[in-house]
């Protein structure tokens, strides 16, 4: 850190330099120094190394230290804001608020704006969180100030983690001191405010947004706008006067939806790989929308699948029938194709940073709208949702043509430029335009009368920014020059003049065009308020488009690809013939397609095999063949039937890379618990190695009490791929598990991957024949490979049949012990003779399962 000089000992402009500073403390300053932001002292450090920027001095004061310094260009200090807050650090701008040439003194500067992860609205950097914490609630909102999206809700610790893996947002509050970590999960930073904060953003919101009460809302405890108005008084105070578009707060609600747990998310590689690379995840690969808007609703729909039947087959049949009527699709996607971003359009416009071309973007967008809805209304679609669609898009043409009406088609990127209002719009503006264009020929008529009338024809009228318009004439002709022309400049060779009549020609031309410029402004900014009145149905109206264009994109891809629409069930069953994954098969040759069966009496899948056989990929592929058919989306396979799931929880090994400070076991330990905590009988779980972090009898052991334990207790449709070929035994003990293996075939020493799901359980596990594959040394192998077998003469059968034995006694004596209770439970003197009955022939039953149950 760096030591504040006293006062004294500062250049003025330093000493205001100190006075931003010590009002952002932590920001990075941006300090406008002419054509320049600089940076000083350990910002200047810091922008020098993220930046790659030139470090330079300058003197603090007389005869004082020199300070670091560094800066970028103005006009391109955009690139390098975008690369500092994608990176966490916040920029406070600090912007010379008079022009330099004419402030008396120092210059008056003032920070304009702060720009942060979360506020950053012109990059959509995916907007910020809030989280406030009372006992053991978690109230916590969303708030993307690109697309004015803002939902809260109130959570559990561990349903608030999903709830911020959802939305990813880039930056997140919390009350200070609050013990959170979601940057193990997503790519967040965070932000520590004080408590009246909180309750500052409460009554700013409620102010601004009018609201009477939460209920009214639809939130059902005051608590859940806390959160709310703190993220609003966030983003408002750092924009400084001007908040971008941002709706009023709703519930979130995934009550309509699937919930993917954020290890799914990330173990199943929906938006992004383990490596964090966008371009190799489920969505690079299903993604052929055309629109910001579409791409949003697209990476909603993968994180927030359609719980019921109804809606699944409602976008379904859309999306069938996009895939029938081609020519309808390529007319949509031509529409598309051309859309500019409304969402984005409408958050600059409320936001004020947008620029003549952005209004110029709009109307384009509204025109393509409005044609779309015309073009499209009448079509006969027996899909109800593309129906509803069209209907449901606002004409907002009349806006498009009064913004058409104003801004020429090609106008300058800043609204001070002038230039772009139309002609036409305002007689005053055109009659002032007028005096500009013609100034020109009156200058060159009034030179032509003083030529006439001195005499002299080298005269000639000039204009330089000093002087202004003046009349210069040549040392020989000195002597026709008349009396009323008033000497201003000598040159070597000649001499400059005015007159009154040029003075006053000046003054109408220069205040023509200042008066141009305001007006021009005027013109726009009463634009700009016409638009905004409107921006809750342009907001509308960029959803359907959105929504549309998440459905044209489903059906593109399922032509392209040649997938198959699945059958959608409430059963409790995953039928595939031939079911191939869409990531992983984009990047291998000859990809093997696999079935699935399962359903209801069958309905866990045990899958051993060697390493490197297509275990993992095997039960993901499962996974996401039912995530995308909840989607609405057709699928990658011969034929499906998909049951309707609750939610989908994956386990997957790589899952711990994100999550420091905790060992891999500990981690692996968590998500299961929790995953048995959220799961139901209609969730979907797919569990890759679990135990692998122990040793292997731990592993073994608390893998089988897993396997028991949801089969007997949550019933929720699993897979599991294990190494331990000891769990298959588990198929001749417990209803429900189906042994599966990923076949090989040995030539000698090699195994040969054949990517093929078995029946039955593998016959090894071949880990050494695959670290040979792998390149180990022969003698390491050879080593190898004499410890192996004297474990397995040794050790293992015997160990492996005394943790068998042992399990089964514990769970008989559980039993036995919880049936001896229930008889001592009996409370005699108040059963009647009914009853007593009753209790007998339960006792029975119960007696004959646990006699069946016994070894
Ligand atoms: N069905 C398939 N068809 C063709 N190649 C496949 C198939 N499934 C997997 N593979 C290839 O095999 C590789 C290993 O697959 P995977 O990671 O699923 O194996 P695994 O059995 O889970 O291995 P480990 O036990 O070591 O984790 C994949 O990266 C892929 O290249």
């Amino acid at each position: 850190m760096w030591n504040t000089p006293s006062e004294g000992e500062l250049t003025p402009m330093l000493s205001q330099y100190h006075h931003f500073k010590r009002l952002h403390p932590d920001c990075l300053l941006f300090f406008r120094l002419g054509d320049f932001y600089e940076l000083f002292y350990e910002d200047a450090h810091i922008g020098s190394k993220e930046l790659g920027l030139v470090l330079t001095s300058r003197p603090s004061g007389k005869g004082k230290e020199r300070i670091p310094m560094c800066g970028v260009p103005y006009h391109s200090s955009t690139n390098y804001i975008t690369k500092l807050v994608s990176k966490g650090y916040k920029v406070a701008i600090c912007e010379q608020m008079e022009d330099a040439t004419q402030a008396k003194g120092l210059v008056r500067r003032e920070v304009i704006r702060v720009i942060t992860p979360g506020t950053y609205f012109e990059k959509d950097l995916s907007g910020l969180a809030c989280v406030y914490v009372k006992g053991k609630r978690y109230f916590c909102a969303y708030l993307n100030p690109s697309t004015g999206e803002f939902v809260a809700g109130s959570f559990s610790q561990e349903q608030v983690y999903e709830f911020l893996c959802k939305f990813s947002p880039r930056e997140v509050l919390l009350q200070r001191g609050t013990h959170l970590e979601p940057e193990k999960y997503i790519r967040t930073y965070k932000t520590e405010l004080d408590e009246e904060y909180f309750s500052r953003g409460l009554e700013e919101l409620i102010r601004d947004f009018n609201l009477h009460s939460y209920r009214s809302l639809g939130f059902e405890t005051q608590e859940e706008l806390i959160p709310c108005g703190c993220a609003y008084l966030y983003l408002k105070s750092t924009q400084r006067g001007f908040t971008p578009f941002v709706s009023k707060p709703k519930p979130y609600s995934d009550e309509g939806y699937v919930r993917i747990d954020y290890r799914a998310r990330r173990g199943l590689e929906l938006l992004e790989s383990y490596e964090g690379r966008e371009d190799i995840s489920l969505f690079s690969v299903i993604d052929r929308t055309l629109t910001g808007m579409g791409r949003r609703r697209l990476k909603f729909h993968l994180l927030h699948p359609f719980r019921s039947r109804e809606r699944i087959l409602q976008v379904q049949s859309a999306v069938e029938e996009l895939t029938e009527k081609r020519q309808a699709l390529k007319e949509i996607r031509e529409y598309l194709k051309d859309m500019p971003d409304i969402e984005r359009l409408i958050s600059r416009i409320s936001g004020n940073v947008a620029t003549p071309r952005d209004f110029v973007l709009l109307k384009k967008a509204l025109f393509l709208a409005s044609r779309l809805k015309e073009g499209f209304s009448g079509a006969e679609f027996s899909s109800s949702l593309l129906k509803s669609l069209f209907e449901d898009m606002q004409d907002l043409r009349e806006l498009a043509q009064d913004i058409d009406n104003t801004l020429v088609d090609d106008p300058p990127l800043h609204v001070k430029e002038g230039g772009l209002i139309k002609d036409g719009v305002s007689h005053e503006l055109d009659r002032l335009r007028y005096i500009c264009q013609n100034s020109e020929s009156l200058l060159r008529e009034y030179e032509e009368k003083l030529r006439k009338e001195t005499g002299v024809q080298s005269l000639k009228i000039g204009y330089n920014r000093v002087m202004g318009y003046y009349i210069e004439v040549t040392k020989p002709n000195l002597k026709y020059v008349p009396s009323y022309f008033k000497r201003r400049q000598t040159l070597s060779n000649a001499e400059r003049f005015i007159t009154e009549e040029l003075s006053s020609l000046e003054e109408k031309i220069l205040s023509a065009q200042a008066r141009i410029k305001d007006m021009e402004y005027e013109i726009f900014a009463s634009l700009r308020e016409r638009v905004l009145s409107k921006v809750e149905a342009i907001a509308r109206s960029a959803q359907k488009v959105g929504f549309l264009d998440y459905l044209q994109s489903l059906a593109y891809v399922a032509l392209e690809k040649g997938w198959k629409k699945p059958q959608i069930t409430d059963e409790k069953v995953i039928k595939i013939k031939e079911g191939r994954h869409p990531l992983i098969e984009a990047f291998v040759k000859d990809y093997v397609p696999n079935d699935t069966s399962i359903d209801e009496r069958e309905n866990i899948m045990i899958i051993t095999g060697p390493n490197m056989a297509g275990k993992s990929s095997y039960i993901r592929q499962v996974a996401v063949l039912t995530l995308l058919a909840h989607m609405g989306s057709f699928i990658p396979c011969q034929e499906a039937e998909i049951g309707t799931v609750s939610s989908i929880h994956a386990r997957i090994g790589s899952g711990d890379i994100l999550a420091l400070g905790v060992s891999t076991f500990m981690n692996e330990m968590l998500d299961v618990a929790s995953i048995l905590n959220s799961a139901d009988e209609r969730s979907l779980i797919v569990l890759d190695e679990v135990g692998r972090g122990t040793s292997t009898y731990d592993g073994i052991s608390l893998t089988k009490a897993l396997v028991e334990y949801i089969a007997k207790r949550v019933k929720a449709r699993t897979l599991l791929a294990t190494h331990y070929l000891e769990i298959t035994k588990l198929e001749e003990e417990i209803n429900g598990i189906r042994n599966y293996h990923m076949a090989v075939s040995r030539e000698g020493e090699r195994v040969n991957f054949l990517y093929r799901l078995k029946r039955g359980s593998a016959e090894g596990s071949f880990g050494i024949e695959v670290a040979k594959m792998a390149g180990l040394p022969q003698e390491l192998i050879n080593r190898a490979k004499e410890i192996l077998s004297e474990y397995e003469s040794m050790l293992q059968l015997p160990f492996l049949e005394r943790v068998y034995a042992e399990s089964v006694r514990i769970a008989n004596e559980k039993s036995w012990q919880e049936f001896l209770d229930y008889i001592e439970s009996i409370d005699i003197a108040n059963t009647t003779p009914l009853q007593a009955l009753l209790v007998l022939s339960q006792l029975k039953e119960r007696l004959k399962m646990l006699k069946d149950a016994s070894p």
